[in-house]
């Protein structure tokens, strides 16, 4: 089993976290919390309250852990085609995989990664819906101190299984969105180049960022819900399962709330998997 895809994913995946996490701090918070008037409004108080450090809130986290999932979600979609097409990711250029082939392979990377996901993703929803600003003297501290202590105080109060909270609608949202992700990807970069060519940078660089907003957008729905079901165990809120959260959630805030964050999702999107597909394809073609 090819091994690079696995290791060009993890540092293109990381790469790819930086650039985005300020953008999706303010998407968790839009999403599960009702204090913020839109975007700009959640930055500015971010900012006053929490300093710049505010948007970076359990950063350091994911950078360990969802680069891993990255690096699961590239090397299994390749070693997938690999197993389909009888094609290494060299050979592909010259003899493209068929849509159908590059979507079930997505499609089998969005299943895997979400459940290495999801136990991280939890406490980076949970980390970064802490608006308390950073400790001064005298003010009460966060109910987290940081992600180990965050997953420690789940597994206690919660049990094993509450690490997993919101894994199921986490496993909906990335299976079918991460096979439009690669579809789209691979689209777009052939619409761009000749037949057998390698894409070029500009060509990968805005494959990959409409690959992030088309797969986002699809996502968005299923990320509210994913969002507000992990925060269901913190809040007194309590859902009876994923249907139940979908349909309280419409009849309390209206249809509009399974595209909260969409906006900012999308604008995060875009250079995150700009940036991520032409690290992704650079690395590659540099190991040969
Ligand atoms: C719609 N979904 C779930 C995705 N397209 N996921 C893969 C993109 C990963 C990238 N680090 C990001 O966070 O955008």
């Amino acid at each position: 089993m090819p091994v690079e895809e696995f290791v060009a994913g993890w540092i293109s995946g990381a790469l790819g976290l930086v650039l985005g996490h300020p953008f999706d701090t303010v998407k968790v918070r839009l999403q599960t919390q009702t204090t913020y008037r839109g975007i700009f409004d959640c930055m500015v108080k971010t900012y006053r309250h929490e300093s710049l450090l505010g948007f970076f809130k359990g950063m350091s986290f994911p950078i360990a852990s969802i680069a891993v999932v990255n690096s699961v979600l590239f090397g299994v979609y390749s070693n997938a085609l690999l197993v389909l097409t009888a094609t290494s990711h060299q050979e592909r250029r010259a003899q493209p995989p068929s849509y159908t082939h590059v979507f079930i392979a997505g499609c089998t990377g969005g299943f895997l990664q979400a459940y290495c996901l999801a136990p991280f993703d939890l406490i980076k929803v949970r980390l970064q819906n802490q608006t308390e600003p950073r400790a001064k003297p005298g003010s009460p501290p966060p109910q987290y101190r940081g992600p180990v202590h965050c997953a420690a105080s789940i597994f206690q109060a919660e049990g094993p299984r509450g690490l997993f909270r919101g894994a199921w609608a986490l496993t909906l949202r990335d299976t079918p969105t991460l096979g439009i992700y690669f579809v789209t990807y691979e689209w777009l970069c052939r619409q761009f180049t000749l037949d057998g060519q390698t894409p070029s940078s500009g060509t990968v660089l805005v494959a990959g960022g409409f690959a992030g907003i088309t797969s986002w957008v699809a996502a968005t729905p299923l990320d509210v819900i994913k969002s507000r079901m992990q925060m269901a165990g913190l809040k007194q809120r309590a859902y009876g399962g994923l249907l139940d959260c979908m349909v309280s959630s419409a009849r309390q805030e209206g249809l509009g709330v399974f595209f909260r964050g969409l906006t900012i999702n999308s604008a995060r999107a875009f250079p995150v998997n700009a940036v991520t597909f032409l690290s992704y394809e650079h690395l590659l073609l540099s190991w040969g």
